[in-house]
């Protein structure tokens, strides 16, 4: 079968049939019995605030995060799903219509085109953009690919056109026998599971750890060893690793007892909930109920981008390595490269080339600085780096990368050994030395100690 698809600026509405999906307040449930695995959904789901879940194995049906911004955080919010999703009513309105708007018509629509152009002539720009999007496609394997400019020009839709791009060139639609247009469903429930206003985790990210994913699993010692499974599954993983977050650390979600802290026994609060998440969004899809034993795999890759376990798995990883004893023709061994592979894809911003990472470390310290703001209005006190007034993106990421990055990479350099893997180093260093103005070094060591209280404690 040969599958084809179009760069999707004009939303397909269509793909999940509507008697799949019955929604009720801001759960939605399947009709079908069969995605319970035969149980009753009212046997089964749980409703505790805005969220439900599965009483079993709390998978969540439906999660939405309660709004843990500014002024809202403790309270429980009832209603649409976009209240849910912490969004206003005319801002999810705004971006759900925008979705289904063509590229002209969006531009048309935009004060800066106003006036300026004709209809015909934004005709031929969408053209242009579209053009320019399926030439960067072919591109997608590069380490330099600008997934910024890859957004723009696909109207905000780089996480559904560049995972569809990379199923196509695995044929993964035809060998896992896929519904195309399930999959396409899929995926924009995907990018809308990510909350647009998030300066860093939104799906832009979720859409460069999908592309830098793909970079890896090009690599000689995935790309020889690798199955069609596992390809599938670290494709997925990379696309709804950060699904649903809601902008604020687990720090922040432990000390004002959010109940995911305590759903999740205050272990990997965040990752359990983007597994969840994601979990309930391929059973709605059905996209992949036909395959079996896929959600633990799923599970276990995405629990791995918890930054809390970077010493746990880089000492296994670097004992390894010290033993020469990775096979890869181990299904176990290649899931804890696939692991290895993920965590470097999720932190991999300032190994690339200087213009894209300087974009990430403004993006990333603007999160930072937010959660820090609500703390302080609320007179919390404020996490470790997220406060404005005494850290700076200079100082986020000398610490950020002397202790975090950098020890990753040296290892994964290490088992590689490509021009890739030293390319990335090459690129760290930069990062860490250009443009910046760096701290004293009494300033430095302050924060670094702050930073290791936040990605090893979590206090
Ligand atoms: N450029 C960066 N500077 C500082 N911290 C970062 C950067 N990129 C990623 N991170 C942190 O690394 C963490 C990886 O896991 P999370 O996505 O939960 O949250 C991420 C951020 O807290």
């Amino acid at each position: 079968m040969e599958v084809c698809y179009q760069l999707p600026v004009l939303a397909l509405d269509r793909a999940v049939p509507k008697h799949v999906l019955s929604r009720r307040g801001a759960i939605s449930l399947t009709s079908s019995s069969c995605l319970f695995g035969g149980r009753s959904p009212r046997q089964l789901s749980k409703r505790r605030g805005a969220i439900s879940y599965d009483s079993i194995d709390q998978t969540a049906l439906y999660i939405r995060m309660l709004d843990v911004r500014l002024g809202n955080f403790r309270s429980e919010i009832r209603g649409s799903t976009s209240h849910l999703s912490g969004e206003s009513e005319d801002h999810a309105s705004n971006r759900k219509q925008r979705s289904k708007l063509s590229l002209q018509m969006y531009l048309q629509c935009s004060r800066s085109f106003h006036g300026t152009l004709t209809f015909r002539h934004l005709h031929l720009l969408d053209q242009v953009y579209y053009g320019q999007a399926k030439c960067m496609l072919q591109r997608v394997g590069t380490w330099n690919f600008d997934i910024f400019l890859f957004d723009r020009l696909t109207n905000g839709e780089s996480l559904v056109c560049l995972t569809l791009e990379l199923f196509c060139k695995y044929g993964l639609i035809e060998l896992f026998g896929l519904d195309p247009l399930r999959l396409h469903s899929f995926l924009v429930r995907i990018q809308e599971g990510y909350r647009s206003r998030n300066p860093y985790h939104n799906s832009l990210h979720a859409a460069d750890v999908t592309q830098a994913m793909y970079c890896y699993l090009q690599e000689p010692k995935l790309s020889e060893s690798l199955t069609s499974w596992d390809i599938l599954l670290a494709l997925l993983a990379a696309a709804t690793h950060d699904l649903e977050h809601p902008g604020v650390n687990q720090n922040f979600l432990l000390k004002n007892d959010h109940f995911l802290a305590s759903l999740y026994q205050k272990n990997s609060v965040l990752e359990n909930h983007h597994w969840k998440s994601a979990l309930s969004h391929l059973r709605e899809s059905g996209l992949l109920s036909h395959l079996h034993r896929m959600e633990e795999r799923l599970g276990s890759l995405i629990l791995a981008t918890d930054i809390s376990r970077q010493n746990e798995f880089l000492s296994r990883f670097k004992a390894h390595l010290d033993r020469k004893d990775l096979n890869m023709s181990s299904p176990e061994h290649r899931q804890f490269i696939l692991q290895m592979a993920l965590k470097c894809a999720d932190i991999c911003n300032p190994c690339r080339p200087n213009s894209l990472s300087t974009c990430w470390s403004h993006c990333v310290t603007k999160e930072f600085f937010q959660q820090g703001d609500v703390e302080r209005a609320h007179r919390h006190d404020v996490s470790p780096l997220c406060d404005r007034h005494s850290n700076s993106v200079a100082i986020i990421q000398k610490s950020f990368i002397s202790y975090v990055v950098e020890p990753l990479f040296v290892q994964w350099a290490r088992f590689c050994d490509t021009p890739l893997s030293h390319c990335m180093l090459g690129y760290m260093n930069v990062c860490a030395s250009c443009s910046f103005q760096w701290p004293s070094e009494n300033a430095f060591k302050h924060r670094a100690a702050a930073m290791l209280q936040q990605f090893n404690g979590q206090a």
